[in-house]
């Protein structure tokens, strides 16, 4: 799904990331772990071409990310949904607008595809929601909603940085178990995540890998979490 072969990335300074060979195979469940300002959210950008690399190699969908057009890494960027960090919303727009959002700026006829999204906000427990605009939601309400908005375009690959970053517990589960939902359902997932105690908790459910990057590099950690 998402390759990287010898790649290094540097925002201008010192390399951020040196050699990096690694490979998302279709269905896998990744972690991607590590202290705060190692370069997390850079390696997601990467795998989804927001950033592009400054060496080696990164190949989406079988494709060098590096030979594509602007329209090609728009394409392929659909198959990808993108939980962001700080999960941001249009304000005037209602909850279920904001989550139909990437149909519509792709073009297709959200109002189409109502029952979709009913059914994607009942799956996420946002049904109650639907009418509220962004700054009324919780924060756990508006990761579940940045989730949902990742996933209407159907994507092959969910990236997801720090989806549990401001939500308590229980929270962090139930949205770990859509997660796990999603793989299930097929799709290859990596979450950026340091929360130690949620990789232990998914591993219950899932055989996810976790790799943890450090020295400059993304390692497969081993069984000591
Ligand atoms: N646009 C940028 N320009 C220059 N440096 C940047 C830029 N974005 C990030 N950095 C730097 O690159 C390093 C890695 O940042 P990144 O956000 O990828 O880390 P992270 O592991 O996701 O951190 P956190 O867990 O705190 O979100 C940091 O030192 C950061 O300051």
């Amino acid at each position: 799904m998402i390759e990287l072969h010898n790649v290094a990335y540097s925002y201008g300074g010192g390399e951020l990331f040196n050699d990096i060979s690694l490979k998302l195979a279709p269905g896998s469940f990744h972690f991607l772990t590590g202290p705060s300002g190692v370069g997390k959210s850079t390696f997601l950008k990467l795998c989804y071409m927001e950033l592009a690399a400054t060496s080696g190699q990164v190949r989406v969908f079988g494709a060098d990310a590096s030979q594509m057009t602007r329209d090609d890494i728009a394409r392929n960027r659909r198959r990808i949904g993108v939980v962001h960090q700080d999960c941001k919303f249009l304000d005037h727009l209602p909850l279920a607008a904001n989550v139909a959002l990437p149909l519509t700026v792709a073009g297709r006829d959200a109002s189409a595809e109502a029952a979709n999204l009913t059914e994607l906000l009942n799956w996420v427990g946002l049904s109650q929601h639907t009418d509220a605009l962004p700054p009324q939601l919780s924060g756990g309400e508006r990761q579940r909603a940045a989730l949902a908005r990742a996933v209407i375009m159907s994507p092959d690959v969910i990236l997801a940085d720090e989806p549990t970053g401001n939500v308590d517990w229980e929270m962090s589960q139930r949205l770990l178990s859509l997660l796990v939902e999603l793989n299930r359902m097929g799709k290859t997932i990596m979450v950026a995540t340091h929360d130690l105690a949620l990789i232990r908790a998914a591993k219950a459910q899932v055989g996810a890998r976790v790799l943890r990057i450090q020295n400059q590099s993304v390692q497969l950690a081993g069984a000591d979490l």
